[in-house]
């Protein structure tokens, strides 16, 4: 199931002209400089604006071509901007009703949106009292309590400082493993998107620069660092001995420096393209952590001097960047190990 969305837009010293296709499922996160016309896209996906020139399909439902055009409340969108909008007279557990009336959705529906973002026991506090994060819980609960067919979220995070920002995040990993519906998430912070997405949309001046899979693309938030990064979710299995932590992954079994996370736990591990390191012979058993079989998929040309090789590790693409030389006598289908060096446990 895909989206397909084609936009003409034209304003005074500004015009969005976009054609793009993303996946109907996950998160993609939607980024690029300010002014380049995001929510402008954004608005247009959710029928707020009527721009002649534009043709959108979600999944089987066709939202607007040359001849029709489905108006925003009959799209069933929920909507999340960057300041929540809840009614201030009204308690928690009625402005997250609110989304329930107007669209119909069933009492099931509600608890579930109560349960997952859990502000079970804030439904009968005020609005007033509760903090930045609390309040945008309970937006973002009230946009799913009316079964939206896709969420938009527009800089949901922006207006939170820091320490609310990293209290709502794992509500937003859990609600986009455990929705079925799209995510398309706007937002100016590389960590964000980094934590979250699953697919990234970049856009410039209006004009879409790139379109793919967050593991293809990652090293397009970082443009000034690092060069290419590899992005995958894990799993917490258990702590192996103090201090250590052991992940499984599509690649295999990660052991890293960390304790205090509760089994079961998904996060995302980072690693820099740069720190996987070929080794040729098996590396000694017991000895090196993190080292698992590969097979070559493919090999390009990076920055000067160096390749970008794509390796199968297990079920996971891995990219590693190497100096040319290392790179002599490599082809698809070679077969040798990978030794990870450096991970970073992204959330
Ligand atoms: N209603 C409008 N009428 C005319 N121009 C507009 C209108 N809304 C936005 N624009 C212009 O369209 C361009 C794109 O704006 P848009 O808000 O979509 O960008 P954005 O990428 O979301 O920016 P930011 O990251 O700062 O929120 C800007 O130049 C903006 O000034």
């Amino acid at each position: 199931m895909t989206i397909l969305a084609r936009f003409l837009v034209e304003r005074e010293g500004f015009s969005l002209d976009v054609d793009l296709k993303f996946p109907a499922r996950g998160l993609t996160a939607l980024v690029g400089p300010s002014g380049c016309g995001k929510t402008t896209l954004l608005r247009a996906i959710a029928g707020l604006e009527r721009f002649e020139s534009g043709f959108l399909q979600v999944g089987n439902l066709l939202w607007q071509d040359r001849d029709s055009f489905v108006p925003a409340h009959k799209r069933s969108i929920g909507y999340v901007f960057q300041e929540p909008r809840l009614f201030p007279h009204l308690s928690v557990r009625r402005n997250v009703e609110y989304g329930l009336r107007r669209r119909r959705a069933d009492r099931q529906t509600l608890h579930q949106a109560v349960e997952l973002l859990q502000i079970g026991h804030l439904l009968d506090r005020s609005i007033a009292g509760l903090s930045g994060g609390e309040q945008q819980r309970v937006g973002i609960a009230r946009a799913l309590a009316a079964r939206p067919t896709m969420l938009l979220m527009d800089e949901p995070l922006a207006a939170l400082d820091m320490a609310h920002k990293q209290e709502i995040i794992p509500y937003l990993q859990s609600l986009h493993r455990q929705l079925e519906i799209p995510v398309l998430y706007v937002s100016h912070s590389a960590d964000e998107v980094m934590r979250l997405a699953d697919h990234l949309l970049i856009l410039d001046e209006g004009r879409l620069q790139a379109n793919g899979p967050m593991q293809e693309l990652s090293h397009l938030l970082y443009p000034s660092s690092g060069g290419y990064r590899n992005v995958f979710p894990v799993h917490v299995l258990h702590s192996s001995e103090p201090g250590l932590c052991l992940f499984s992954s599509a690649a295999g079994i990660f052991t890293l420096p960390h304790q205090g996370l509760a089994e079961g736990r998904e996060l995302r591990l980072q690693v820099l393209a740069r720190d996987v390191l070929l080794c040729f012979q098996k590396p000694g058993e017991g000895s090196v952590l993190n080292a698992f079989p590969a097979r070559v998929v493919e090999l390009r040309p990076s920055l000067p001097g160096l390749c970008l090789i794509c390796l199968q590790v297990g079920d996971l693409s891995l990219y590693s960047e190497v100096a040319e030389k290392v790179s002599v006598g490599l082809q698809f289908g070679s077969e040798l190990y990978v030794q990870i060096n450096h991970v970073e446990i992204v959330g």
